[in-house]
C-alpha cells in the first residue's frame, strides 16, 4: 500500500521553515510557530513506528515542559510507555529536515524499505497535549499525518506527560499478564489512589503539602487526583494546590514551577509559605518535582531530585529489610554527573548501595535503572522514578511474611510498586511517594534535609562559538575534545579543597554547561567561573548560520 499521494497532499499544508531540526533529549522543542511541519512529520514517524511494532499504539505528547508559553514541542512514547527507542531518533530528525514534500515521501518510503515495515499493517497512535495555546493547532497537524497514513488514533486532549506514558502502556498491555491499569485517565487516578491508601495504612501525615503546579496541566490533574485521595483525617495527606491557573497562558512556568525554583534557588514570589511549611513545585507537564521549605533562619532550602532519590532508596531498602526480602532484592541508584557529591557519598557510605552514573537525559538513567531489581533514578532537577524489575515484582508478590511486622512492610512495599509510575518520572506519583515516606518516618522537611549536607555548587551556562567541539567520556565527566581542555580543568580543580568540575555541551540549548563543587560557596563559584573561562577559550568559532 502506498501513502505517497496522501502524504504529499497533506504535507503541502505544513511547509517546512528554513531551519535545521534535531530530535534530542526532549524530542523537538522550540517556538511553537516553527513546529507545524515538525509535528506533521512526527505523526508520519509515529505511524511507521506503530506498524513496525505490529500495530501497538505509539504515544505522541505535545508539550514544551518548563519552557516559556510561546514554545511547544513534541515527543514520542514507545509501546511499553518508555521513550522512543534511541535508534529511531535519527529517523525523526531526517523526516523533520526533508527539504521538500517529495523528499519527505522519499524518506518515509526509504524507512519502510530499510526496516521492512509493512505499510498494510495496522497503525495506532494515542496523543495528548499540555495547556499551551498552540496545542490545538499542532494537534491538527498531527491528525493530518495520521489521516494521510490511515492510522487509527485516540485524542486524550489535556494530560500530563506521565499520564500519556501510563495510557500507552495500559493500551498495549491490556488483556495480557502485564496489564498495567485501566486504559483511561480515571484508571490512572484509581491506580495511584488505591496504592496510596494501602501505603498510608501504617503511617500518619502531618501538616500540609503545598504544591505549585507552574500554572500548567499539573494543576487540574492534581485537583482531579485529590478527589480520589483520602483527606488527612481519613488517613491521607492534606494537599493544597497553588499556581493552577491554566486560563492565562502567559502564566505558564512564569515565576513559579520546578525549573524556576531549582535554577533560581528560591520559592516562587507568590508563595505564602511560613518557615517549616512543606512545599513542592511541578514543571509545566508534571514530569518533574522538587520540594523545598524556608528554615528557621528564613533561608530557602531545596530538596531536589538527589534528595528524593536518597529518600526513596533508603525507604525501599528499609522495607526490604523489614519484610525479610533484603537478601533477595538488589537496590541501586542511578545519577548523572550533576548529582551533588554529598548525595553520592551518602548513598555509597551510609546507605551502602551501588551507584551508576550515566550521561544526562532520562533515557540513559531509565535504561541503567532497569539493570537493578529495584532501580532508583533521579536527575538533580527532579525528574525520576523507581523501577521494579519483573523478577523483583514476582519476588515481592510471592514472598511469605514470617511475622505481622514483616507483613506490614511487605504490604507497603507492594503498594509502592503500584504507586510509583513505572513508565517515566511522574511528578504526581513522586509527590505521593514522598508524602508516604515522610509520613512513615514522621519527618518534616528539616529532618529530611538533615540526612546529609550538600556540597556548595554552581551551575553556569556558557555561550560559545560552537558547542559541538566539546566531546565527553566517562558519563560526561571528562572532555576528550578539544585537546588539552580537560588537562587544564584538572589542573584547576586540583587547587580547590573538595573540588569537582566538568563541562559538557547541553543537549537542549545552544550552550555549554559548567558544573563545579568545592568546600565553600565562594570556591565553588570561583571554580565554576574559571572553568567557564577555559570553555570559552576552547569554544570554537561560530558556525555560519
Ligand atoms: C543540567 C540539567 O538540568 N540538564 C537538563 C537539560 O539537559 P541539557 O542537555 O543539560 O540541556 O534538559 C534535559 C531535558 O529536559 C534534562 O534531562 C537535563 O537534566
Ligand atoms: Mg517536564
Amino acid at each position: 500500500m502506498s501513502f505517497d499521494q496522501q502524504i504529499l497532499e497533506a504535507s503541502k499544508k505544513h511547509p517546512r521553515p528554513a531551519r535545521i531540526f534535531a530530535y534530542g533529549t526532549a524530542g523537538f522543542r522550540m517556538k511553537a510557530d516553527l513546529l507545524p511541519s515538525v509535528v506533521f512529520r512526527v505523526g508520519l514517524l509515529a505511524a511507521a513506528r506503530s506498524r513496525k511494532m505490529n500495530g501497538q499504539s505509539i504515544g505522541v505528547m505535545i508539550t514544551a515542559s518548563h519552557n516559556p508559553p510561546e514554545d511547544n514541542g513534541v515527543k514520542l512514547v514507545d509501546p511499553y510507555g518508555d521513550m522512543l527507542e534511541a535508534t529511531w531518533e535519527p529517523h525523526a530528525t531526517a523526516f523533520a529536515n526533508a527539504k521538500t514534500d517529495e523528499e519527505l515521501v522519499e524518506e518515509f518510503n526509504k524507512l519502510h524499505t530499510s526496516l521492512k515495515i509493512n505499510s498494510s499493517a495496522p497503525a495506532r497512535v494515542i496523543y495528548a497535549r499540555d495547556t499551551r495555546a498552540s496545542g490545538p493547532t499542532l494537534v491538527d497537524c498531527l491528525v493530518d499525518a495520521l489521516t494521510a497514513t490511515n492510522t487509527e488514533y485516540t485524542d486524550y486532549k489535556l494530560l500530563t506527560t506521565p499520564q500519556l506514558h501510563y495510557l500507552v502502556r495500559c493500551t498495549n498491555t491490556k488483556g495480557t499478564q502485564y496489564e498495567y491499569g485501566d486504559v483511561s485517565e480515571t484508571g490512572y487516578y484509581e491506580k495511584l489512589s488505591t496504592a496510596f491508601k494501602q501505603a498510608m495504612k501504617n503511617a500518619k501525615s502531618k501538616g500540609t503539602i503545598t504544591v505549585d503546579c507552574a500554572n500548567g496541566v499539573g494543576g487540574p490533574k492534581l485537583r482531579e487526583l485529590v478527589k480520589y485521595l483520602p483527606s488527612q483525617a481519613e488517613g491521607g495527606v492534606d494537599i493544597k494546590v497553588v499556581n493552577e491557573d491554566v486560563h492565562k497562558p502567559d502564566n505558564l512556568n512564569s515565576q513559579c514551577g520546578a525549573d524556576f525554583v531549582k535554577t533560581q534557588q528560591r520559592a516562587p514570589p507568590s508563595s505564602k509559605a511560613a518557615p517549616g511549611d512543606r512545599c513542592a513545585s511541578l514543571d509545566g507537564d508534571a514530569d518533574r518535582i522538587v520540594y523545598y521549605f524556608i528554615d528557621e533562619d528564613s533561608n530557602f532550602r531545596l530538596l531536589d531530585g538527589d534528595r528524593i532519590a536518597t529518600l526513596a532508596a533508603a525507604f525501599l531498602g528499609e522495607l526490604g529489610e523489614k519484610s525479610g526480602l533484603a537478601s533477595k532484592l538488589s537496590i541501586g541508584v542511578v545519577q548523572t554527573a550533576y548529582a551533588n557529591g554529598a548525595s553520592t557519598k551518602f548513598i555509597t557510605e551510609n546507605l551502602k548501595l551501588p551507584i551508576q552514573c550515566t550521561p544526562t537525559g532520562v533515557k540513559y538513567l531509565h535504561h541503567a535503572a532497569q539493570r537493578f531489581d529495584i532501580g532508583v533514578y533521579f536527575e538533580a532537577n527532579g525528574h525520576g522514578t523507581v523501577l521494579f524489575s519483573p523478577l523483583a515484582l514476582k519476588t515481592i508478590a510471592t514472598h511469605e511474611p514470617q511475622s505481622p511486622s514483616q507483613a506490614d512492610a511487605l504490604a507497603t512495599l507492594t503498594a509502592a510498586t503500584e504507586l510509583i509510575n513505572q513508565t517515566v518520572g511522574d511528578a504526581l506519583s513522586d509527590l505521593l511517594l514522598v508524602e508516604v515516606i515522610l509520613a512513615h518516618k514522621a519527618w518534616d522537611p528539616a529532618n529530611w534535609l538533615s540526612t546529609y549536607t550538600d556540597y556548595p555548587n554552581r551551575l553556569v551556562r556558557v555561550e560559545v562559538g560552537n558547542r559541538n567541539v566539546f566531546k565527553t567520556e566517562d558519563a560526561e565527566r571528562r572532555l576528550t575534545e578539544p585537546k588539552h581542555a580537560q588537562a587544564r580543568i584538572d589542573e584547576l580543580v586540583g587547587k580547590y579543597t573538595k573540588g569537582r568540575s566538568f563541562a559538557r555541551a547541553s543537549g537542549t540549548e545552544d550552550a555549554v554547561r559548567v558544573y563545579a563543587e568545592a568546600a565553600t560557596r565562594a570556591e565553588a563559584d570561583d571554580l565554576a567561573q574559571k572553568v567557564a573561562g577555559i570553555v570559552k577559550q576552547f569554544g570554537g568559532l561560530a558556525l555560519s548560520k
